[in-house]
């Protein structure tokens, strides 16, 4: 199955728009991972299998693992995903965009060698960046459209006017234009729009039909979850995966941690679910 039919079969059996962000980061880990050489793995494992229950996708971000020098680990936990919970999409959040011959290396790093089923992806260098990744029809292409941080507006927001299309817009709806218009050939495509944006989720959701949209920014960045369904999901009361990950990650320090990362999960979940029912 494609990314795309793997999602839709997802929301269907999960009846979660949940998506669980990995972000590993050691000194936030309880106290029983201190001296574990496979922490990084061990802990995130035992995320995964908590939440999967009430997980649409799961989202590992890049930095997290590389940084640690904890790549292997990353292989191994997207493998571990597929085995214990087929069904379940992961999406690598790496954010990348550059020239064509890099961008397919990039394509080549998320898919090939880390197994993901999508990539985020910036779109700032153009349609010839984005090509790698699109090309790769059985997998998704997450792309940035309006970022949940503060300095989201900086650039994002910049009034511009499109070839072809005379009244200046912002830069993020005409990412969406394009996105649903031209870079969408074979139907892959998914954008990334902030939870602290309520009001610009709208204007995306109206831009760009029953495209998926990850919504981030939910939880420890303060975005309203229940404003995110209200003002983007689709006609069946789907089309949306609302990530968050610290505040899943890292419900409990003690020996709780999974319970308390499943408890979080299983909030989100609700709260959504009444949203979306509302
Ligand atoms: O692409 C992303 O996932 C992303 C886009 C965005 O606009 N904002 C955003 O926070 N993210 C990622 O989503 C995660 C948010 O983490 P929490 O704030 O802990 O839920 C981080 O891994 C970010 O890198």
């Amino acid at each position: 199955m494609t990314f795309m039919q793997t999602l839709r079969q997802r929301w269907t059996d999960s009846g979660s728009l949940v998506c669980v962000g990995l972000d590993p980061e050691p000194a936030k880990f309880p106290a029983r991972f201190e001296g574990d050489a496979d922490a990084v793995f061990g802990f995130c494992r035992d995320i995964v299998d908590a939440t999967a229950e009430y997980a649409c996708a799961f989202k590992p971000q890049i930095a997290h693992f590389a940084a640690l020098g904890a790549e292997a680990a990353l292989e191994r936990l997207v493998a571990h995903i597929h085995s214990a919970h087929p069904g379940i999409p992961v999406i690598l959040d790496a954010k990348r965009g550059d020239i064509g011959s890099t961008a397919q290396r990039y394509a080549a790093e998320a898919f090939d060698r880390y197994g993901a089923d999508a990539v985020t992806a910036n779109p700032y260098l153009g349609g010839d960046s984005l090509q790698p990744f699109l090309e790769r029809a059985d997998r998704g292409v997450v792309i940035l459209c309006r970022t949940s941080n503060p300095g989201g507006a900086d650039l994002q927001d910049l009034e511009v006017a499109g070839p072809g299309s005379g009244t200046p817009r912002p830069l993020y709806q005409h990412v969406a234009a394009t996105a649903a218009r031209t870079w969408n050939g074979h139907g892959n495509v998914a954008l990334v729009v902030g939870a602290t944006w309520p009001e610009q989720l709208r204007e995306v959701r109206a831009i760009v039909g029953d495209m998926p949209l990850l919504v981030p920014g939910v939880g420890a960045q303060g975005g309203d979850a229940e404003a995110v369904v209200r003002n983007a999901r689709t006609a069946d009361g789907t089309g949306l995966m609302v990530s968050s990950s610290r505040a899943i990650l890292y419900a409990s320090a003690g020996d709780d941690y999974a319970d308390a990362a499943a408890r979080a999960a299983r909030a989100l979940r609700d709260s959504l679910d009444a949203a979306r029912r509302g």
